[in-house]
This record gives C-alpha cells, structure tokens and sequence, in this order.
C-alpha cells in the first residue's frame, strides 16, 4: 500500500454565528493595550486569536483506494500551504504502515521553521489521515492499533460555560447536570486588566457555578492564558475553597516557570498543554513539574503517532492526560490509555467560537449520554467521514 494523493482543503464557515459577548473568555490579547485608533484594524479584535472558523480537511489516499482523514484548526490557511508545499512530497508514494519514519520525516525537514505551532500542526494532519488509512486497511478502529480498549467507555466532562450573566450561566450548568454531566469546565471573564472589579467577577462566577453542580461534581477553571502570574498567585489562595479539579493555562504557555511556581503554590492543580508541541515540548514540563495534568491537542502535537509517545512519557511521570477538545483523534487515544482517565466534550451547539465546527464538518463524533462518550468496537479507522449536510454553510477552498 502507497500514498497515491494528499488533498488539503480549507472550509471556512460562512453560515450564522453566535456573537459572543463581552468578557466572554479572558486570553493573551487581553494584556495589550489597544488603543482607540488600532482598534478597528484588521487583527484588533482581542477575541481572533480564539476563533475557529476555518479547518483544514486533509484527505490522504492510498493506490487501493482507502482515504484517510485528517484536520488542523490553527491558521489554516497556512496549514495548507505548508502541506502543499512542504509535506505532501514527503509522503508521496511512501507506504503508510511506516508511520514513524513518515512522522520523524516530516518533523526533521521542517524543524528549521516547524517544530512549534503551525508547522507541528500540519504535519498533525497528515499523521492523523495515515493513523485513519492504517485502521481502515485492517477493518480495526484506530484505538485497537494503540493498545486497546481500557474503559467500558469514556467519562467526559463539559466544556462551555463562557462568562455571561450570572443567572444564565446557572441555567447552562443546570440543563447540562440535568443531562447527566458531572464535570463541568467553566471559563474566566476577567484578568489583570480588571482590577480589583473583575477579581471579584471570577470568584462570583465560580460560586455561582459551584452553587449549581455541588461539591460532588467536578469543576474546572479556564484562563486560555489570559493572566500573569502576579494575577494569577492573587488568585489562586481565593480559589482554593471553590476545589477546582485544575486551573487551566493561568499565563501565556511560554512561561514555563510561571507554571511550574504556581503549580506549587497551593493545593489547585494547574494544567496546561494545548499550546505546546511534541514530545520534547512535554518532557520540559513534566521535568519541570510545570503541570498535573497534561492537555495536548493530537491535531497540534504532532499527530497520533507523537500522542501515543507523549501518553507514554506522561505515564512514566504519573501525570494524567486529558487531552484538549474532543475529537476522535483524541477520543481514541484517551480510549487506549489508562493514564488518560476523561475527555473534554464540546457539546453540540451553534457555531459560537468554532471549537463545536467539527460537528459541521464531520459526521461520526459521538454524542455524550450521561456524561460518557462511546467508541465502536467494529468501526475502521477513526470513524469519521465528511458531512454533506452542511456544504453551503462553507466556502472550500482547494
Ligand atoms: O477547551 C479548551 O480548553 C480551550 O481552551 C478552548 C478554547 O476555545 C477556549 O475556551
Ligand atoms: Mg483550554
């Protein structure tokens, strides 16, 4: 078996949104000043750098017609490029079943410019498609490829929960408790930028969280990198009666001793990840004790091949992983591995910030029931295939 094509396709979402609202999420864009005249430019927006309206859909075919599928989220559009330009003469014509030397392949001919971010991001695509192709080409789901099944099926927890008004918010955690969850992810609206006021809005969100889930449920605390750690070793003591199961990505994701001082600072694990690549990327904050709970995204890291090494190496640490979005790449990686004990579930919702496209794009990702995720035994590959339903909500480019 060969790699006969490799197509990467950009899907950009043209159909109805939901604006999201003011201090909807703090993030890194939160710390720059933006001043009057910059703030209509193109690019000011402080909420861009956290949408996801536009996915790469890589489709990867072999001579004997089996199509892998693969997909990156983070800037698209150069994603593509880079596999048209860069990868896909790689994997040409390589036969799939040598993943790793495909994998080891893309990632040292880009390592001048790749390594971190977009470049990992692409080569995740393709690394995803050919995981895909080697399940169907063996009628066996990619988690039986990586060491089986260790759980009758998957604990998720939700994730949503921006910062809006406080009785809606309430409600949100309330219709989805009702639903059967039992852990639920909630995101901060405010940072350092905020002051005194907005110190005083995250803690409230958080109570009135917690007054809705109880004690006996799980609650997780978002920052998406949008405070300091001054800001954050503020916070963090007045966090502590809310026994948050983590807080996640207080400072920007370079700032590994910032993570590495806070997650000794109190008893609230910090956790952190999804902003960081490769097998490396990981052994420094492992090594570091920079977190307790590892949150790679497979379609950033470097694909199935470089997760399944990243699951083993935080196996060795005693350190869980629980991997950013849902998804099934990630889902089948969470399925295969003890030391990954949940996933992160998105439910499926209106196109708001982008992380629930997926479902628009794809058909196949399960639905949770009562707080669980199922994966099918007998279903080949990754068991996605690409939805028609929603096309015209799409501009495509080739
Ligand atoms: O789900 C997460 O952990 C994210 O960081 C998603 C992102 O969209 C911010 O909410
Ligand atoms: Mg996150």
């Amino acid at each position: 078996m060969k790699i006969k094509s490799v197509r990467a396709r950009v899907y950009e979402w043209k159909g109805k949104t939901v604006p999201p609202q003011g201090n909807f999420c703090s993030n890194a864009m939160d710390l720059v000043y933006d001043n009057k005249a910059n703030r209509h430019a193109a690019g000011s927006d402080t909420m861009n750098t956290f949408r996801f309206h536009c996915w790469t859909v890589v489709e990867v075919e072999t001579d004997d017609g089996i199509i892998g599928l693969g997909n990156v989220a983070l800037a698209p559009r150069i994603a593509k490029a880079i596999i048209d330009e860069y990868l896909t003469p790689l994997v040409l014509g390589q036969d799939p079943w040598d993943y790793e030397y495909l994998n080891q392949r893309m990632y040292r001919a880009t390592h001048a410019w790749g390594r971190k971010g977009v470049g990992m991001a692409a080569i995740s695509a393709i690394d995803i498609a050919i995981w895909d192709i080697l399940g169907k080409s063996v009628g066996k789901p990619v988690f039986k490829l990586l060491g089986g099944r260790t759980k009758e099926k998957i604990p998720c927890y939700y994730s949503k929960l921006y910062r809006t008004d406080i009785k809606d918010l309430q409600a949100e955690a309330q219709k989805f408790k009702d639903q059967g969850f039992r852990a639920f992810k909630m995101r901060f609206g405010h940072g350092p930028a905020h002051g005194q006021q907005g110190v005083v809005e995250n803690l409230k969100a958080v109570e009135a969280v917690r007054e809705v889930i109880g004690y006996d449920n799980d609650l997780m605390l978002e920052c998406y990198m949008g405070w300091n750690l001054e800001y954050a070793k503020r916070m963090l003591p007045k966090l502590e009666k809310f026994q948050p199961r983590w807080l996640e990505e207080p400072v920007i994701a370079d700032d590994i001793d910032g993570y590495a001082e806070l997650n000794q600072l109190t008893s609230i694990p910090i956790s952190g990840g999804e902003h960081e690549f490769s097998l490396y990327g990981f052994k420094q904050l492992l090594d570091r004790k920079a977190v307790s709970v590892v949150q790679y995204d497979t379609n950033r890291v470097g694909g199935i091949t470089m997760a399944h090494k990243i699951n083993a190496l935080c196996e060795a640490y005693s350190v869980p992983v629980i991997p950013h979005a849902g998804q099934m790449h990630n889902y089948h990686l969470t399925m295969s591995s003890l030391n990954c004990p949940m996933s992160e579930y998105f439910p499926i919702f209106d196109v708001e910030v982008g992380n629930e496209l997926f479902y628009y794009i794809f058909d196949g990702d399960p639905a949770a029931e009562n707080g669980f995720l199922q994966l099918d035994d007998n279903l080949p590959g990754l068991g996605l295939t690409l939805k028609t339903e929603y096309l015209d909500h799409f501009t495509i480019t080739e």
